[in-house]
Formats: structure tokens, sequence, C-alpha cells
């Protein structure tokens, strides 16, 4: 048996393809353009690509985008008085600021600061607990991502086995929650677990949100199991340049899984498509008109 291909690259290119046809309507019909703006702190490479690839899609979707890159060693103060400009600016209606910030930096004094209807990345604990509550609320995209992406092999996941693998405040928690909505049973597992195998091989919805490369093995899959991988890890090549792998041995795993997403090519293209979905539907909020179509 070898598991079908979750490919996130399709379903990812669909849903910016109808947030476009929304960001157009709302601009013809309302004269609104949603503005995303995205705060990088120093320069790591990585969150250089990603937030690269968030300018350009949200461009490419019609709406407005705004890159704000800060030294390194940036203040408390600066970074905290650029959040504060962004939540009076009529022009943006979703703000992120990129995780992790640097060593120094108050991770939750900036997360606090920003306008919960501006947290297109659903940190505030203002959303997050909305969210924990069962109410509406923006939720983060990764994890939204990883629900889409499910429901593209079942299209409900009532009463299903699923286990979440990290309990972080970006990928983990959030996504226990929203499978709750969904009505799954969740287990969450975490550096502490006992017996990870064990508790893997219950499972029909497998979600790897870990950060070790290819740590959940063939073996521990429950066969037929979904298998979504978060996990963004670059490792070494022989040729001294780096490869991406998830936090599932993918070539293991694609033996035993009914289906299984790719990295990449799979949850990170989710990530991106549905943070212009969040900035859309702030948008709409902000200016008091109904819930966009996605
Ligand atoms: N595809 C995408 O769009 C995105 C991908 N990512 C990727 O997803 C991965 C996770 O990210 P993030 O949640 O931010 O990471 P964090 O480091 O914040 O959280 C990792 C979680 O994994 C748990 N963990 C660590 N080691 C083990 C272990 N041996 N067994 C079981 N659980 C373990 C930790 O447990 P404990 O709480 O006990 O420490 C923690 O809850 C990373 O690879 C990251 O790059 C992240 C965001 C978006
Ligand atoms: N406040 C905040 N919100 C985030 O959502 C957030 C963050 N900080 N910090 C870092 C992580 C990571 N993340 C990714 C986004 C896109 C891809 C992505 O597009 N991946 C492509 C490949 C990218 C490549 O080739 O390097 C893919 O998987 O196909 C991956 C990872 C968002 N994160």
């Amino acid at each position: 048996m070898t598991a079908e291909i979750i490919d996130g690259k399709v379903i990812a290119a669909d849903l910016r393809a109808r947030v476009a046809d929304e960001v157009a309507r709302v601009k013809r019909e309302h004269n609104l353009v949603p503005g995303l703006a995205v705060v990088l702190v120093g320069n790591d490479p990585a969150s250089e690509v990603y937030v690269r690839s968030k300018h350009t899609q949200t461009q490419a979707a019609g709406m407005a985008s705004f890159e704000h890159k800060l030294p390194t060693d940036v203040s408390q103060q600066d970074l905290l008085t650029l959040v504060a400009k962004l939540n009076r600016d009529p022009a943006v209606h979703g703000i992120l600021v990129q995780l992790p910030l640097p060593k120094g930096l108050n991770t939750e004094a900036v997360i606090n600061a920003i306008d919960p209807a501006k947290d297109v990345d659903g940190l505030h604990p203002n959303n997050a607990g909305r969210l924990a509550g069962g109410f509406e609320a923006l939720s983060p995209c990764t994890p939204l991502g990883c629900i889409i992406l499910t429901k593209s092999v079942h299209a409900s996941l009532e009463g299903m086995n699923a286990i979440v693998i990290g309990r972080s405040n970006l990928v983990g928690r959030p996504l226990v929650q929203l499978l709750l909505n969904e009505n799954a049973t969740v287990t969450i597992a975490h550096s502490r677990s006992r017996d990870l195998p064990g508790l893997v091989r219950k499972a029909d919805l497998v979600y790897a949100a870990v950060g070790r490369p290819e740590m959940v093995r063939g073996d521990w899959l429950k066969p037929g199991a979904t298998v979504i991988d978060v996990g963004i890890n670059r490792i070494p090549k022989e040729d001294g340049k780096t490869r991406l792998v998830g936090d599932v041995a993918y070539q293991e795993a694609l033996a035993v899984a009914g289906a299984i997403t790719p990295v990449p090519g799979g949850v990170g293209q989710m990530t991106v498509a549905c943070l212009l979905v969040n900035t859309l539907r702030a948008a709409c909020a902000i200016a008091g008109l109904p819930k966009p179509a996605v």
C-alpha cells in the first residue's frame, strides 16, 4: 500500500485564488483593500524566505503588503512603538510579528500589544482564549491549514482519534482546539509523554509539530492513518547544501499511512494561504462588512 500524497501546493493555490476573488469583490463593492503588515526583527535567512513569500502572495491576491525590517538589536520600546503605529494605521488590517524574536525582547509583551482585531496570527490571549472557549476567533494559520488538508481527505473528522505531537502556542495548542471543534477525540503529546509510539498507533489522524527531523517512524503509525507533517527542519546534505525534512520519516510513512503531506509542499504552503484568509476576514470585520465567502 502506498499513501495518497496530500498536495498542499494545489490546495493552497486554490485557496489563494478564492481569496483573490473575494478581495476583488470587496474592492469593487466597498472600496476596501485588505492590508497585511509583517514585522521581521533580525536577519534569520529562513525567516526572510517566509517573509518574502508572504509579501509576494499577499500582493498576488490583490492585497496591500507592508514589510517592516528591524535590526536584531532593536529596543523593546521601538518595537512596541511600531506595533502601536500599525494598530492605528487604517490601511493595515493584519499584523504579523515573525517569531521567534531575538533574545532580550519580550515576546509576550509584543503579542499583547497587537490589536486583537488585527491579530492574524491568532496569538493574542484574546483570540487564543476565544478559540479555547469555542467562540469565533482569528485562529493561527498553520493549524487552520492542517484542518483544511485533513478535510481534503475526510469530509468529517467527527469521532476520529487524533494525536497532536507538540503543544506550542503557535501550532500544537490551537490545533487541538480546532480539532475539538471538529468533534475529533484528541490526544496531546509533548516531550514528557510516555510511550509516544504507542499513543501514535491508536490515532487515525497524526499531527507532528515537534521540530525534530523524521522523529515519527513508519512503524509507529496505524495502517491507513492520515499524517499531517508540520515540521520544517533544514538538515545538511553530503554536498554541503541543506534540504528540508519534516518531523515524520516520509519514505517509511508512505508505506503505512493512508494519506500524508510532503515537506516541502504540504502544511507550509497552507500557512501562507491561511494568513491571506485571516487578513481578508480581519479587514471585513474591521470595516463592518459581512463575513467573506472564504
Ligand atoms: N509548516 C509551517 O507552516 C510551520 C512549521 N513549523 C515547524 O513545526 C515544528 C514545530 O514548531 P513549534 O510548534 O513552533 O515548535 P516549538 O519548539 O515551540 O514546540 C515543539 C513542541 O514539541 C514538543 N517536543 C519536543 N521534543 C519532543 C519529543 N521528543 N517528543 C514529543 N514532543 C516533543 C515540545 O514539548 P514541550 O512542550 O514539552 O517542550 C513542544 O511542545 C518546527 O519544525 C517548526 O519549524 C512551525 C510553524 C509553522
Ligand atoms: N508569527 C509567526 N507566525 C508564523 O506562522 C510563523 C512564524 N512566526 N515563524 C516561523 C514559522 C514557520 N512558518 C512557515 C511558513 C511558511 C512555510 C513555507 O512556505 N514552506 C514551504 C517551503 C519553504 C522553503 O522552501 O524554505 C513548504 O513547506 O512548501 C514554512 C514555514 C511560519 N511561521
